[in-house]
């Protein structure tokens, strides 16, 4: 078998998955369920067809086990479900309205079995608890409402016992809290638990989601699952240990706003996409005013770049199997038809047009109509797209923005980056939400990264809003996972001095010819530089296992180099930050940053394209030159505190030896202090030298220009190149001496010639 495969996420290989990141307590214990399959019935499991690698389910006790009691919620469709399964009768329940969900795959005496697993019991309260502290899961309300004003009667006390009338004092700006039920109110500790009360996903989203392979949640989907599915209300009523607990499932009106922090790789995509095609199959089920479900595109995905996109749409789809649920990639062709359509009908319709054809982008502070054209509109449930593409759909009017409920941003911070700051998509992000907001009545976000800043956190306070004054805005919640921006504990971080440029590339040779692990990712800090890297490295490795990919490239090129990388047929991918954040190749073992990161955050995602899913064995090796001092004191700090924490990890595993001493701790000792105007220069444009295509002509950022593009290309090599600059020096020079000499030759001649000529010329007598 071609190693390389196992890089794939979409090869279609039913693997087990190595257990994720979490801990011996945090999973149930480890009792293999003796099934009815010994015994020759049809089992759950069985039902499931995971015929090479069923996932091994596990239960927190056997008491709950063996109960199987029906769980009793009154009047919610979720009891009667539940009471009918118990009673033995076929699952009816359309509360899950879509006509391919559940038993549509046409083995209903399988799928009855499914109910049969008696449900698994949740954790208790002191149970949970304690998980969330050895996990690090902590919740914190946002956007907590103001402290109430004093009554009138309050007012009039306080006047007549003072006899100097006070100044009115300020009201208390809202601090951010934490949530009586931090850590969060309940957790999922099985996957299997998804298919009882509370939570009773769909059988098909469940099925769908053991079929990849997945049994046990990440930290992440641990706290996040539940939060999502149940709402904030979400209330347990028995906090007996041996019982299942019945709860109130509040699914539309409760729900909450979030924002989560997690590390890269932790399964933040399965995280956002279960509960959101749960919500959809849920939404479905409701009826419009026609006696019709509302037809349209309900939630909308938003990640940073077309890979991103493309992946999370693949992800979308293998859960989605079978659920009626669509996903729709929202790409300039597609918007590019869908406008023609639009204004055909239109014109068929007879409808004036008008020149934008759909939405104002709003001014700040202004609220805008949503298109209101009956032409062409998007069908699908979900859309996933980049900001400048949906602010673009948007424009053109091809998305019925009221049917729109849920707006999910994959790389949160960077799409809220200000747009100044470099890489940011701020501008478009925001405008899109206000137009959603604007349009929709009830609407939730969910953003989510490994890295945010507390200023990302304070600009997702403010973009919740209420929709009416009167009442408090719903709860922005913010999930912790570990450490806040932190980089990975499990894999290797080195930091290796070069010296110079030409130093970098011997040190990238001799790793590629040494001791070089493939897959690896080569990450540079501009396209330039990128395409010399490729230009030099290229023949390094056997023909055709080193690419280049980058935005500049055309898109057919980008999907086709992400494939072939997918497939193993790549080694080295010699690329630029466009794929730092989110995407996803399992088997990535080696991450080199042949040019510095600008930011911690920049390196944390970075290193993130290895150790994915707490694979251990990933190695990320850093470059740095004399010139990058100030850039790697912050990425020195993230890599100090990953070494800290894979200290207290071994340390807790005391048979896997002593802890070895971190490289980055010395480092911090020298490397000098960073001040936050300089960082922010370099989180905008990387180390000012490399950009080869800017000159930097006076104080300030905004003070850099764009060379000419001749002038750039003249520089060919960008840096990059074989030749040291000791030996760029001397033949400098010895071009320089023999043009002087030609010069000098040259005048001579000229001199002699013009003297020769008077001499010669005798003139005419
Ligand atoms: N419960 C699970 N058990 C095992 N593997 C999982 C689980 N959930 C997700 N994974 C796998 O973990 C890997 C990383 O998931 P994902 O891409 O969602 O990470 P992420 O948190 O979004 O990372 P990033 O911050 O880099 O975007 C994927 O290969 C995914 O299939």
């Amino acid at each position: 078998m071609d190693i390389f495969r196992l890089l794939s996420r979409s090869s279609g290989l039913q693997h087990k998955r190595p257990k994720p990141p979490v801990s011996a307590a945090a999973a149930p214990p480890s009792k293999r369920r003796k099934t009815k399959a010994s015994t020759g019935t049809t089992t759950a499991l069985s039902a499931l067809s995971l015929t090479e690698s069923p996932p091994e389910i596990d239960f927190f006790a056997a008491s709950a086990v063996s109960t199987g009691k029906a769980i009793s919620i009154p009047g919610s469709s979720l009891s009667r479900r539940r009471k009918r399964s118990a009673n033995g009768a076929a699952d009816q329940d359309r509360s899950y309205s879509s006509s391919s969900d559940e038993d549509s795959d046409g083995d209903g005496g399988e799928q009855k079995s499914l109910l049969d697993i008696p449900p698994p019991r949740l954790p208790t309260p002191s149970e949970a608890h304690k998980l969330a502290k050895e996990h690090k899961l902590k919740l914190t309300l946002m956007n907590p409402p103001p402290p109430p004003s004093p009554s009138p009667s309050d007012q009039k006390k306080r006047k007549k016992s003072s006899k100097k009338p006070k100044p009115e004092p300020e009201p208390e700006p809202a601090k951010k809290s934490k949530l009586v039920d931090t850590p969060p109110p309940t957790l999922l500790t099985s996957f299997t638990q998804l298919r009882t009360a509370p939570y009773s996903l769909s059988k098909r989203l469940y099925r769908n989601l053991l079929s990849q392979g997945y049994d046990t949640p990440t930290p992440v989907q641990m706290a996040s699952i539940p939060l999502l599915l149940l709402g904030h209300e979400y209330t347990p009523s028995s906090s007996s240990s041996n019982e299942p607990q019945s709860t109130t499932r509040i699914r539309a009106e409760k729900s909450i706003n979030l924002l989560t922090c997690a590390q890269t790789g932790s399964g933040k995509t399965i995280a956002y996409l279960l509960p959101l095609l749960d919500w959809i199959l849920w939404k479905r089920g409701q009826l419009g005013k026609d006696g019709k479900p509302k037809a349209g595109a309900k939630a909308i995905i938003v990640a940073p770049t077309r890979e991103l996109v493309g992946q999370i749409y693949n992800e979308g789809l293998k859960l989605a199997i079978g659920t009626g649920v669509r996903v729709v990639v929202l790409k300039k062709a597609v918007v590019g038809k869908m406008k023609k359509e639009k204004k055909l009908s239109e014109e068929a319709e007879g409808e004036e047009e008008t020149d934008d054809g759909g939405v104002d982008l709003p001014k700040e502070g202004e609220s805008t109509p949503h298109p209101t054209g009956t032409g062409s509109k998007v069908k699908s449930d979900i859309v996933v797209t980049t900001p400048t593409m949906l602010v673009h759909a948007m424009k053109n009017g091809i998305l019925d923005l009221t049917t729109i409920h849920r707006l999910i941003l994959d790389e949160a911070d960077i799409l809220l980056e200000s747009n100044e700051k470099g890489g940011g998509f701020g501008e478009e992000t925001l405008s899109a939400w206000q137009i959603l907001k604007s349009a929709s009545s009830d609407i939730r976000v969910s953003m989510w990264s490994a890295t945010i800043s507390s200023s990302i956190e304070a600009l997702a306070a403010t973009m919740i809003t209420p929709t009416n004054p009167t009442t408090s805005p719903p709860p922005l919640i913010r999930l912790l996972t570990g450490l806040k921006n932190t980089s990975l504990p499990h894999i290797t971080h080195t930091l290796t001095y070069a010296s110079t440029e030409p130093g970098k590339l011997l040190a990238l040779r001799t790793l590629l010819t040494t001791s070089f692990p493939p897959p690896a990712l080569i990450f540079l800090q501009t396209v330039p530089r990128a395409t010399a890297l490729y230009r030099e490295i290229k023949y390094d490795l056997p023909p055709g296992r080193v690419a280049l990919l980058h935005a500049q490239l055309p898109d057919r090129e980008r999907e086709r180099v992400m494939e072939s990388f997918r497939k193993g047929e790549v080694w080295a991918l010699v690329t630029t930050d466009l794929l730092s954040r989110g995407v996803d190749w399992r088997g990535v073992k080696l991450v080199v940053n042949y040019d510095v990161p600008g930011s911690a955050a920049g390196y944390i995602h970075r290193a993130g394209r290895t150790g994915r899913g707490g694979r251990e064995g990933g190695e990320v090796v850093t470059f740095w030159t004399s010139g990058d001092a100030k850039v790697v004191r912050p990425i020195a700090e993230v890599v100090a505190q990953a070494e800290r924490e894979r200290e207290r990890l071994v340390d807790g595993k005391k048979d896997e030896g002593e802890p070895k001493e971190g490289s980055a701790r010395w480092l911090l000792d020298f490397l000098p202090k960073v001040k936050k105007e300089e960082k922010k220069r370099l989180k905008k444009f990387g180390v000012e030298s490399r950009n080869a295509r800017r000159i930097v002509v006076g104080k300030g950022m905004e003070k850099v220009k764009m060379k000419g593009k001749e002038e750039a290309n003249r520089e060919g090599t960008h840096g990059i190149s074989t030749v040291s600059g000791w030996e760029k020096q001397r033949v400098d020079r010895l071009r320089g001496a023999r043009e002087a000499s030609k010069r000098k030759k040259r005048e001579e001649e000229e001199r002699n010639g013009s003297e020769g000529d008077g001499e010669e010329f005798m003139g005419f007598d």
